[in-house]
């Protein structure tokens, strides 16, 4: 089986970035989300992205944003990715797919094996989906939680889009979920942290081995 791609999202500073293009993540994820810990403004995204200068792929995350917003930012930031985590549907995706002819990723957020159906309505519309666990009714953060999917919901998943996984992972847990969900791809933000929005250089470099070995 290939090796699974593997995104260390939330990267908010130089250090992380450089731990991040060091461990060879094959994305790196920008939040441009005001009430997440790890939020970026534009200018900041765009010193980023030309540090990386090309060794990684940019993802942009969303949640429902303003399109004035989301053009301002890619006005100034080089995204090669828009990952959406709100509740924008298949035709709004599509939209802002073709809009800024940029791939959008779209998270889907999953309690119970039903939830997996919704990514069939997104084939046509997105690159790929992003299965995360569902939040809390009323919670502040749509992601970046650190809550875990039941892996099990995943075993044999054949969505009709290619699809990541998401959620809770961390350096020891991350081997585990690939071998019971099969997943081609992962990513993770809290679970390599030293504090909330503050990125582990040896933890992100210990994800991207246990990724990679399992
Ligand atoms: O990382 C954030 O702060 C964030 C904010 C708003 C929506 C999504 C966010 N992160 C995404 O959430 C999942 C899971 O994160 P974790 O590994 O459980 O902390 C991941 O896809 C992040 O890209």
């Amino acid at each position: 089986m290939a090796a699974p791609l593997v995104k260390i999202c939330g990267i908010n500073d130089s250090d992380a970035l450089d731990a991040t293009i060091r461990a060879r993540a094959d994305f790196i994820g920008l939040v441009f989300f005001a009430k997440s810990p790890r939020h970026v403004e534009p200018d900041k995204a765009a010193m980023l992205a030309a540090r990386s200068a090309g060794r990684t792929t940019i993802v942009g995350l969303f949640v429902d944003p303003e399109p004035d917003y989301l053009a301002r930012v890619m006005a100034s930031v080089p995204l090669d990715r828009i990952q959406l985590h709100g509740k924008e549907t298949p035709a709004q995706a599509a939209a802002i797919a073709a809009r800024h002819g940029v791939p959008v990723w779209k998270a889907l957020g999953v309690k119970k094996r039903e939830d997996l159906l919704a990514a069939d309505a997104y084939a046509g519309a997105v690159e790929r989906v992003l299965f995360d666990a569902k939040p809390p009714e009323g919670a502040d953060l749509p992601g970046g939680t650190g809550l875990r999917i039941d892996w099990a919901i995943l075993k044999g998943a054949r969505p009709a889009v290619p699809w990541m996984l998401a959620g809770g992972l961390d350096p020891l847990n991350v081997a585990e979920a690939l071998s019971v969900t099969g997943a081609p791809a992962v990513d993770v933000s809290s679970g390599v942290e030293q504090a909330p929005g503050v990125k582990d250089a040896a933890r992100i470099a210990a994800f991207c081995a246990a990724a990679r070995g399992a």
